[in-house]
C-alpha cells in the first residue's frame, strides 16, 4: 500500500462535447469543481471539435483592430479568449476553469470522470478514438439523448460506451433546454446510476459507504454486473483506485447539482435514457401540430399518445430493469415532454418546416447555426428497430411521425393514424 492519505487523488474532470448543451454542462460542472476542491481538480477539460469560426460582428468580443476579428479563427482559441462558446452557446460566460481542448486524446488524459455530451449520431466513431486513451477504471456520465439502433439491435448510449470502452456510464437526463440552464434559470434534472455494488451479490456496506451505491474500496471485478437487457455485462469493471474519493452518488451531487439546476440521482438508467430519446421524436409530431396552428388541445393529445409509446417501449424492450414510474415520476420523463414539445429545437424546427413547406433537415440548417436535432434521427432508428421485431402497428405515434417524415403519409392524417381503439 502506498503511503498516500485516503483520497490523495482528486477526481479530474472531461467534458467531450462542447455543443449548446456540452457548453452549459461544462459550465456547471466547472463551477461545482471550483466549489469543491476536496474531490475535484479545478479545471474542466472540453472537447471541442475543433472548427474555424468567425466572431460574429454583433459579438461583444467584436473588435475590428484585433486579430481574432480578422476572419474565421479556431473556435478552442475564440473559448479560451474570451471565455464564451461563441458558436454553440453565445452571450454566456464560462468560468475561466473551463478548458476548451481540440485534443480528444490529450483531453481524456488522466481523467477520472467523464461526461459524454454529443449529438447521438458522433458516438460510436468517438468512441473508437477514445479507445486505449482513458483510464481504465473511469466512470462515465452519458448527457446523450438517443438510443444506439443496429438493424435489430436496440441498446442505450450508457450501454454502448460502457461495452466499448470497458468502463461504467450512467446516464443525466431530464427537462433541461439548454439556453435556460446556461442563464441559471431553474430546472431539474435526472440522474441515474446503478454499477455493480447494486446486484445481489454485493456484499453489505460498511458504514462509510452506506450513502455510497459505488466505492472504490471493493473489487468490482468481482462482481457480475447485469445490463439493462438482464444479460450478465461482458465488460469487467475495474475498481477505482483507493487514492480517489468514490464516485457515489453523493459525488455525483456535488459535480452536477446547482441552485438553479437540481439534480435528484435515481437507478433506472433505462428509464432515464429513453425518456430522453424518446421525446424527440413525440416532440417534432408536437411541432407540425403547432404548425399546423390546431392548438393546445391537438398538442396534448400527441403528447398523451407520444407518453404511452415510451412507457410501452420501456416496458417491452428492456423490461429486467425499467421502472415503468419514471417517466411520469422523474424530469426525464413527462417533464422533459413537456419542456421539449413547448420550446425545444426538434419542436421549433417542426413547426417551422410545416409552416413554410420546406424538409426539417432544410431548417435545422437554416436556424441552427450547425446545432443537430435529434428527433427526425431518432424517429428513422426507432422505426428501423420496430419495423425489424413487426411492431410498427403497436406504436402508432412513433410510426406515424416516421411515415410523415418520409412522405409515406400526409401530417393532417395524424389525428386517424393515432386514434385509439375503444375499450
Ligand atoms: N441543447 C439542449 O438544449 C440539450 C439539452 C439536453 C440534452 N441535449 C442533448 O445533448 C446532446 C448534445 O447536444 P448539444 O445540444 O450539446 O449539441 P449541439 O446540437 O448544440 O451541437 C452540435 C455539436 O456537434 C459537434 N459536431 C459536429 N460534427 C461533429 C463530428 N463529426 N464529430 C463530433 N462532433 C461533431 C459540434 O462541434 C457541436 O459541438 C444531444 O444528445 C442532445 O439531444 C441537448
Ligand atoms: O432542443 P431539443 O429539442 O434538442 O431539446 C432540448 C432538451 O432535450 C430539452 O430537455
Amino acid at each position: 500500500m502506498s503511503s498516500l492519505t485516503p483520497f490523495a487523488k482528486k477526481h479530474k474532470v472531461t467534458v467531450i462535447g462542447s455543443g449548446n448543451w456540452g457548453s452549459t454542462i461544462s459550465k456547471l460542472v466547472a463551477e461545482n469543481t471550483a466549489e469543491h476542491p476536496e474531490l475535484f481538480e479545478r479545471n474542466v477539460q472540453m472537447w471541442v471539435y475543433e472548427e474555424e469560426v468567425q466572431l460574429d460582428r454583433k459579438s461583444k468580443h467584436y473588435n475590428e483592430s484585433s486579430e481574432l476579428s480578422q476572419g474565421p479563427q479556431k473556435l478552442t482559441k475564440l473559448i479560451n479568449t474570451f471565455h464564451e462558446n461563441v458558436k454553440y452557446l453565445p452571450g454566456i460566460a464560462l468560468p475561466h476553469n473551463v478548458i476548451a481542448n481540440p485534443s480528444l486524446t490529450d483531453a481524456v488524459k488522466n481523467s477520472s470522470i467523464l461526461i459524454f455530451n454529443l449529438p447521438h449520431q458522433f458516438i460510436l466513431n468517438l468512441c473508437k478514438q477514445l479507445r486505449g486513451h482513458i483510464l481504465p477504471f473511469a466512470r462515465g456520465i452519458s448527457c446523450i439523448k438517443g438510443v444506439n439502433v443496429h438493424e435489430s439491435s436496440i441498446s442505450l448510449f450508457s450501454e454502448t460506451i460502457g461495452q466499448e470502452l470497458g468502463i461504467y456510464c450512467g446516464a443525466l437526463s431530464g427537462a433541461n433546454i439548454a439556453n435556460e440552464v446556461a442563464q441559471e434559470k431553474f430546472s431539474e434534472t435526472t440522474i441515474a446510476y446503478d454499477p455493480p455494488l447494486m446486484d445481489s451479490q454485493s456484499p453489505s456496506p460498511s458504514p462509510s459507504q452506506t450513502s455510497s451505491p459505488v466505492s472504490s474500496h471493493v473489487d468490482l471485478t468481482k462482481l457480475v454486473h447485469k445490463d439493462v437487457s438482464g444479460q450478465p455485462s461482458k465488460v469487467r469493471l475495474r475498481p477505482l483506485p483507493p487514492e480517489y474519493h468514490p464516485f457515489d452518488h453523493a459525488t455525483i451531487k456535488k459535480l452536477f447539482h446547482r441552485k438553479y439546476f437540481h439534480v435528484r440521482v435515481v437507478s433506472d438508467v433505462a428509464g432515464v435514457s429513453l425518456g430522453g430519446a424518446l421525446k424527440n421524436v413525440i416532440a417534432v409530431a408536437a411541432g407540425w401540430v403547432d404548425g399546423l396552428g390546431w392548438g393546445d388541445n391537438a398538442k396534448a393529445a400527441v403528447m398523451r399518445v407520444g407518453l404511452l409509446e415510451m412507457r410501452e417501449f420501456g416496458n417491452r424492450f428492456f423490461p429486467h430493469t425499467i421502472h415503468p414510474d419514471t417517466f411520469t415520476v422523474e424530469s426525464a420523463g413527462v417533464a422533459d415532454l413537456i419542456t421539449t414539445c413547448s420550446g425545444g429545437r426538434n419542436y421549433r424546427c417542426a413547426m417551422l418546416s410545416i409552416r413554410e413547406g420546406k424538409p426539417i433537415e432544410e431548417i435545422e440548417a437554416r436556424e441552427l447555426n450547425g446545432q443537430k436535432l435529434q428527433g427526425a434521427l431518432t424517429a428513422v432508428e426507432v422505426n428501423t428497430f420496430l419495423k425489424s421485431q413487426g411492431l410498427e402497428k403497436d406504436f402508432p405515434l412513433f410510426t406515424a411521425v416516421y411515415n410523415v417524415l418520409k412522405g409515406n403519409e400526409k401530417v393532417e392524417k395524424l389525428p386517424d393514424l393515432i386514434e385509439p381503439e375503444d375499450e
